[in-house]
This record gives C-alpha cells, structure tokens and sequence, in this order.
C-alpha cells in the first residue's frame, strides 16, 4: 500500500498514532499493522513503508541487504547473550525478507567469548531456503570447526591497515592473506562460497588514514584467492561521501563492481550517507545490522552499523527494491533491544512507534 502524498498529509493532521504509546511485546505486530492498515500509523512512516512506484534515476533496481546483526551487532555485547535468544533473533530474521544473515564466528572464544557458542547457534537456527547463512572464519581451524557445524557459507575477514590486523587477527595483513588462501582452498574443494571482508577501508583506529591504493590492494587478493563479494567496512565509521568515493574509485579499477559490498559503521552518523554515495556508483550490497547494534571488539570506539531499518526506510524511498519487509525487521530489531534491554539505535525504529527508548 503506496499512500500518496495528499493522504498522507491528511492522516498526518487528523489521525495520529492511536493507543500505540509505545511498541513492545504486548502492543505486538497485530496491532502495528492494523494501525498502518487504517492509515493511523504516523505518517512519516508510510513514506519509507513500502517501496515507492518510481525508482530514483541512475541507481540499482535491487539493493542486497547482508545482515550482520547477530554477529557484528552481538560481538561487542558484554553481557554474554544466550543461545536460545541469539536463535530467536536468527529465526526472526530469516522471517523478513532478507537474502542473507550473517550468523556468528569461528574464531577465538578467548579473543571474542560472545561467540562461543558458535557450533550451538549454527545448529540451532531454522534454515529458510533462499536465505544464505554466512559466518567468520579466519582460519582453516575456524573454517573447519564451521563446516562441521553445519556452515554452508564462510567469509575470511582482513583489513587494508597492517596495526588493525595484528591487533584484530594477530598477525599481519601478509600472514592473513595466506591463511585465507588455506580456507578459499578448502572452501572451494567443497564449494563452500567465500566473502571477504576489508576493515579499515575508510580510516584506522590506529594507523588512521588509509590510502585507497592500500584498499584497492588488499580488496584485489581477496579477489583474487577467490572471494565472491569483497566487503569494505568502514569499521569506525569515520568515512565520509567524499571519502567513501575515493576509495571505491580505487577499487572498481581492481575488481568488478558487482563484487563489491559496503559496510557503514555509523560512529559519526555518516553511514546513510556513504551507502548513499555508493550505490550511487553502482554498489548493490549493503551490510547492515538490525537495531544498529554492534561494533568490533578490536576497533576501540568503533560503536554500531548502520540499522537495518534505517537502510530498508531509506531504499524503500528511492524505489529501490531489497525484498525485506521493514515492520518485521522493526519487530525483530524490537525483540533483541529488549533482550538486551537496550535502546534501538534505529532512527526509523525510534521515530515511528515511540518505541520505549532507555538509555
Ligand atoms: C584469529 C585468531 C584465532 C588467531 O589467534 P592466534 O592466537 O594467532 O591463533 P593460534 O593459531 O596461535 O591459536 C591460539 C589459540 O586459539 C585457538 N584458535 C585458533 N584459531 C581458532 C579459531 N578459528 N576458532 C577457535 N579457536 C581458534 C587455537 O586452538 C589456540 O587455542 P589454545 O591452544 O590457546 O587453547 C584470533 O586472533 C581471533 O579469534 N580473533 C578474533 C577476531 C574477531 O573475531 N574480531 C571481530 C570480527 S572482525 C570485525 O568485526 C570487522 C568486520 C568483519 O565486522 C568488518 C568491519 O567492521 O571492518
């Protein structure tokens, strides 16, 4: 339902949000939907509801959303999250729409103990054909503790800065290359898909500035050891338009556009905008992570990715498709803050129902 814009000004006057005070497990779903139904939701929300008929010229006919909440959002948690509620935010997850979630990591439970439960979590989740279930794997160790796990999809996760690296994967990026190569080997013995990840792309906690060259190169082993996707991560969300142009300039001279991702973390609030930026030349996957939860362990200071939400609201807007349905990626988004008894980090989350914010 696309509300035009005379309606929406009309419910905006006359029918404010009735009875939804704030959204939580009793107010549920039903009532969510009913409300939009009837045209009572607030009307801010109706513009990023669906998507709108027309596409904006010049950009992706579909966007694909990779979901890194329940690990990227949950990793840094230090408060360790139970299994079971780790499982129920995958299984409602896989409920929305969204092509791929990204589900734990096979690393070091001394270096990240939130993902200990790895094996538990893999085994655990509800399979949803169509849906990809990535994890990390830094390592043939990772890799093969992920396979036996039931993993049917790995990513390898480096950094264009050598300090991020050692700090985050203890070794360098050189060292970090040829262990991927052990896991794309393996991986691609098995046909196992392979992602790669580049953290530091934008900006280093500690070595600050990143040339785009480092990126360009980094991102082109990773290509070429066999990565599908190649994600470039803003890891402390110091990027920029500007700069986020630069660096992807570099790396489309490398590798070819349709295998490179985004991932925005928001520390400055420039998230929306750099994925903007990017899809406006031609990026078509976008990390992100349900509720903005999340940051690295290893990148002090590093807070959340982009929301989910937030992204979803802002491709709705432009025409652009993603097959994520928003409110269920809102209540999924809904269900995890309150898990945590968190505040979402969602704009669109916080704006459209009041939702009960604690800081
Ligand atoms: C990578 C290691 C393991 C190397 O750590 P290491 O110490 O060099 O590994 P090692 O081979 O010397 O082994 C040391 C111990 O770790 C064990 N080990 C060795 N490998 C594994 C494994 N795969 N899974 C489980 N255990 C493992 C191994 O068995 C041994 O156990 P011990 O004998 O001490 O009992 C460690 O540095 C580590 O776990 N680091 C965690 C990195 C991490 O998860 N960081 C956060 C994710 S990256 C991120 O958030 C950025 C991203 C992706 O989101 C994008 C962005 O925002 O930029």
């Amino acid at each position: 339902m696309v509300v035009e814009g005379a309606a929406v000004s009309q419910v905006a006057s006359t029918n404010p949000i009735k009875g939804l005070k704030y959204w939580n497990e009793d107010t549920g779903l039903d009532s969510v939907f009913s409300a939009v139904q009837k045209a009572e939701c607030l009307p801010e929300l109706l513009m990023g509801l669906h998507v709108y008929e027309s596409k904006t010229s010049g950009l992706p006919e579909y966007v694909k959303i990779v979901e890194v909440g329940p690990r990227d959002g949950l990793q840094n948690e230090e408060v360790i999250v139970p299994t079971d509620i780790k499982i129920e935010l995958i299984n409602r997850l896989s409920k929305t729409g969204l092509p791929a979630i990204e589900v734990t990591s096979f690393v070091s439970s001394k270096w990240v103990p939130q993902m200990a439960d790895h094996k538990e979590v893999m085994r655990g989740i509800e399979r949803h054909p169509g849906v990809q279930y990535p994890v990390l794997t830094p390592n043939l160790q990772g890799f093969n503790s992920a396979i036996a796990a039931g993993a049917t999809e790995v990513s390898v996760f480096g950094a264009a800065s050598d300090s991020f690296s050692r700090v985050n994967i203890n070794c360098s990026i050189e060292k970090s290359i040829d262990k991927f190569e052990e896991v794309a080997k393996a991986a691609r013995n098995m046909n196992i898909p392979v992602r790669g990840y580049v953290s530091c792309a934008l900006g280093c906690p500690y070595e600050g500035n990143i040339t785009p060259a480092k990126v360009a190169e980094v991102s082109k082993r990773l290509y070429n050891l066999g990565c599908y996707e190649v994600s470039l991560g803003d890891t402390i969300g110091v990027g920029t338009p500007g700069s986020m142009k630069r660096m992807l300039e570099a790396v489309m001279k490398e590798i070819p556009l349709n295998a490179l991702a985004v991932h925005c973390h928001d520390t400055y609030g420039q998230a929306l905008a750099n994925i903007l930026t990017a899809i406006q030349m031609g990026v078509a996957v976008v990390d992100s992570s349900v509720a903005g939860l999340g940051g690295c362990p290893y990148a002090r200071g590093a807070t959340g990715n982009v929301a989910t939400e937030d992204v979803i609201y802002m491709l709705n807007g432009l025409g652009i498709s993603t097959g994520v349905n928003l409110y269920t990626v809102m209540e999924a988004g809904n269900f995890i803050c309150t898990a945590l008894n968190k505040k979402t980090n969602s704009k669109v989350a916080q704006a459209s129902f009041n939702i009960r914010t604690v800081n």
